[in-house]
């Protein structure tokens, strides 16, 4: 495919050990910034493949670009790329692209909040078109997704129902505004919440989202209760009813999803290598080689 696990070995032979050795301090000032670079990382590939467009700003003003998309609501720390970037450009000149310098960096999101160590394949080029909001709305999926359409959006990435279970065991770190959580509250059919939840959690999402509330886009629940740790308890927590979204609610109860749920749940190695797998299933996504792409200068702009 043209990707290649020593892409690097003569322009840029250190290029995974300094993106290792930078992110370590700028993690243990904001813990928060694991769980957005991997996100970061879902919301590039979802959109016209791991490419780096969602570094892109518009030149006509932000609203036009990507990140305008309302489903990129909450997505942060892209300019931490930019850093990145800048530190590989004073190492090896023109050599890294920021699409790789991405994966990188959600790789050792993932490493370094105790999760499995992957191996990913390099080579990747950056784009030379930046897509528009309304393209990003249409490809990103929206908060309140099913079982149904999820699985379907994974199996476009090649992955078994197993390795689509285990990537959205992605949201073992971060959080969920209370924006989104009302909505979900709110979608009740005859004052049932959809997917499993348990009468104590819903009691608790309500405390913490109340309605009405003018903050709803500031406050928030995490995602599982060790939110800064890559850990299997996203599953012992969708399994007990405390699954924030609704997805994570629903995978539970569906059959197709619920045997791998309790595999991952008993057995966090497992989950481990399947989330591997995953990742570098969706690490290749649409990906531009050799003179598809280019290496930008900056992340953030196409010369
Ligand atoms: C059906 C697919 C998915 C849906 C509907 C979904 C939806 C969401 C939503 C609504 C949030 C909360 C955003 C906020 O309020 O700030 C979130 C957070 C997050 N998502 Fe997903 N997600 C999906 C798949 C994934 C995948 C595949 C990954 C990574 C491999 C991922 C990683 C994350 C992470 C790490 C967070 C926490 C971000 C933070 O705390 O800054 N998600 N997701
Ligand atoms: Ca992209
Ligand atoms: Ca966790």
């Amino acid at each position: 495919e043209g990707l290649s696990y020593n892409f690097y070995e003569a322009s840029c032979p250190h290029v995974e050990d300094i993106v290792r050795a930078a992110l370590r301090p700028l993690f243990l000032t904001d813990p928060t910034t694991p769980a957005a670079l991997l996100r970061l990382m879902f919301h590039d590939c979802q959109v016209q493949g791991c490419d780096a467009s969602i570094l892109v700003d518009s030149s006509e003003g932000y609203a036009s670009s990507e990140m305008g998309s309302v489903k990129n609501f909450g997505v942060r720390k892209r300019e931490i790329v930019g850093i990145l970037k800048s530190m590989l450009e004073a190492e090896c000149p023109q050599q890294v692209s920021c699409a790789d310098i991405l994966i990188l960096a959600a790789r050792e999101a993932v490493a370094l909040s105790g999760g499995p160590k992957i191996q990913v394949p390099l080579g990747r080029k950056d784009s030379i078109v930046a897509p528009s909001s309304k393209i990003a709305d249409s490809l990103l999926p929206p908060a309140n997704v099913g079982v149904g359409d999820t699985l379907q959006l994974f199996a476009k990435f090649g992955m078994t129902i197993e390795e689509s279970v285990a990537l959205l065991g992605a949201h073992t770190l971060g959080v969920t505004h209370c924006s989104t959580v009302l909505n979900r509250l709110n979608e009740a059919d005859n004052g049932q919440v959809k997917g499993a939840i348990s009468p104590g959690f819903e009691a608790f999402l309500r405390l913490k989202c109340p309605q009405g509330s003018l903050t709803s886009n500031l406050s928030f629940v995490l995602n599982d209760i060790t939110t800064f740790a890559f850990d299997n308890h996203y599953y012992n927590n969708a399994m007990g009813g405390r699954g924030v979204l609704l997805v994570d609610a629903e995978m539970v109860m569906d059959p197709r999803t619920a045997p791998a749920i309790q595999e991952f749940a008993a057995n966090q190695d497992y989950f481990f290598e399947a989330f591997s797998s995953a990742f570098v299933k969706l690490s290749r996504s649409g990906v531009l080689i050799g003179n598809q792409g280019v290496v930008r200068k900056t992340c953030n702009a196409i010369e």
